[in-house]
C-alpha cells in the first residue's frame, strides 16, 4: 500500500507531512528512508527532507503533530514544522486560528494570507528544563572553544554569537557543541551575527545531524538570547536564516511568537 505524503517548507525547512492513518508500521524507518538527501523521495526537484510530521485533526478542531527526523528519532518541538502543520490544517479546518498539540506542550497558530504565526511557549534558561548536566544556567560559557549560551524554546539550543556566520565552518565546529557533556539529550547549535535588520542565523540541528536552511526553535533561540545578553532592546527581532527571513517578537511576560512564510511544494506517494 502506497502513503500519501504533501510536501511543505517553511523559509527552506522542508518536511513530509502525512496523516496519522496513512498505513505506516514505523514512522522513524520511514523517515530515515525517505529523508534521505541522496536516496529519499524528490519534490520540486530537491531530494529529501528536514523531517516527516504526522498529523491528524482531532476533535474537529486542533491538530496534533508529532515530528520524526532523518536519524529516525523525534523532537518535542519544531517552529518551522508547526508553521507548516498549521498550513496544511488549515486546508482542512474552517478556521485560522487553532492549536497544535506538540509533546512540548500546547502551540497556538494563526494563519495568515502570508504569514504563519506560532506561539512559541515561554523559552527557559533552567538547566533542569533545557536539559543540561549541572545546576546553573549556562550563560556566555565556553563549551568546546566557543561562547555558548543554553536555552530551551521547545527543544535544547545552544547559541553562539559570532562576528559573521557565514565565515564559520559550521559543520565542524558544531558536532562537538551538538554533543558536549553539559547537554545530556544534545543541542541544535545556533550561530548568530548582527545584520542590517536583526541577526542572520546558521543552524546544526540535532536528528539532522547537519545544517539546514532554517530553524524556527533556533530563530527563537537567537532572538531570547540576545534579548537576554542586552543585545536587543525591541520586542520584534528579524532573524534571517540562509532560507528567508522569520519575525520573533519576545515580550517580557508570556510566550514568544514567531512568524514568516511557508510554502506547499507538492504531493505524491511512496512506499511506506
Ligand atoms: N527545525 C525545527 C527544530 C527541530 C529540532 C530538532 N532538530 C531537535 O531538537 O532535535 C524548527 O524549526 O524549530
Amino acid at each position: 500500500m502506497a502513503v500519501a505524503f504533501e510536501k511543505y517548507h517553511g523559509t527552506g525547512n522542508d518536511f513530509l507531512v502525512c496523516e496519522v492513518s496513512e498505513p505506516v508500521d514505523d514512522w522513524g524507518a520511514f523517515a530515515i528512508t525517505h529523508c534521505d538527501r541522496e536516496t529519499g523521495v524528490e519534490v520540486d526537484g530537491r531530494r529529501g527532507a528536514d523531517g516527516v510530521l504526522v498529523l491528524s485533526i482531532e476533535g474537529g478542531d486542533r491538530v496534533r503533530m508529532r515530528l520524526y527526523q532523518p536519524d529516525g528519532g523525534t523532537a518535542a518541538m519544531c517552529g518551522n514544522g508547526a508553521r507548516c502543520a498549521a498550513q496544511w490544517a488549515a486546508r482542512r479546518l474552517e478556521t485560522d486560528e487553532f492549536a497544535i498539540d506538540t509533546p512540548a506542550g500546547e502551540r497556538y497558530a494563526r494563519v495568515g494570507e502570508e504569514v504563519i504565526e506560532i506561539e512559541m511557549g515561554v523559552p527557559s534558561f533552567a538547566p533542569s528544563e533545557i536539559p543540561l548536566a549541572r545546576e546553573e544556567s549556562l550563560i556566555r560559557e565556553e563549551v568546546e572553544g566557543w561562547e555558548v549560551t543554553a536555552v530551551n524554546t521547545g527543544v535544547p539550543h545552544a547559541v553562539v554569537f559570532v562576528d559573521d556566520v557565514s565565515t564559520v565552518d559550521l559543520a565542524s565546529m558544531a558536532p562537538p557543541v551538538r554533543h558536549a557533556e553539559v547537554f545530556p539529550e544534545g543541542a541544535n547549535v545556533n550561530l548568530a551575527s548582527r545584520s542590517e535588520r536583526g541577526f542572520d542565523q546558521r543552524t546544526f540541528e540535532r536528528g539532522v545531524e547537519g545544517e539546514t536552511r532554517s530553524c524556527g526553535t533556533g530563530a527563537v533561540a537567537i532572538a531570547v538570547v540576545a534579548k537576554r545578553l542586552g543585545l536587543v532592546e525591541d520586542e520584534r527581532v528579524s532573524v534571517s536564516p540562509p532560507g528567508g527571513e522569520l519575525l520573533v517578537e519576545v515580550p517580557e511576560n508570556g510566550p514568544a511568537v514567531l512568524s514568516g512564510p511557508v510554502a506547499f511544494e507538492g504531493r505524491g506517494e511512496v512506499a511506506p
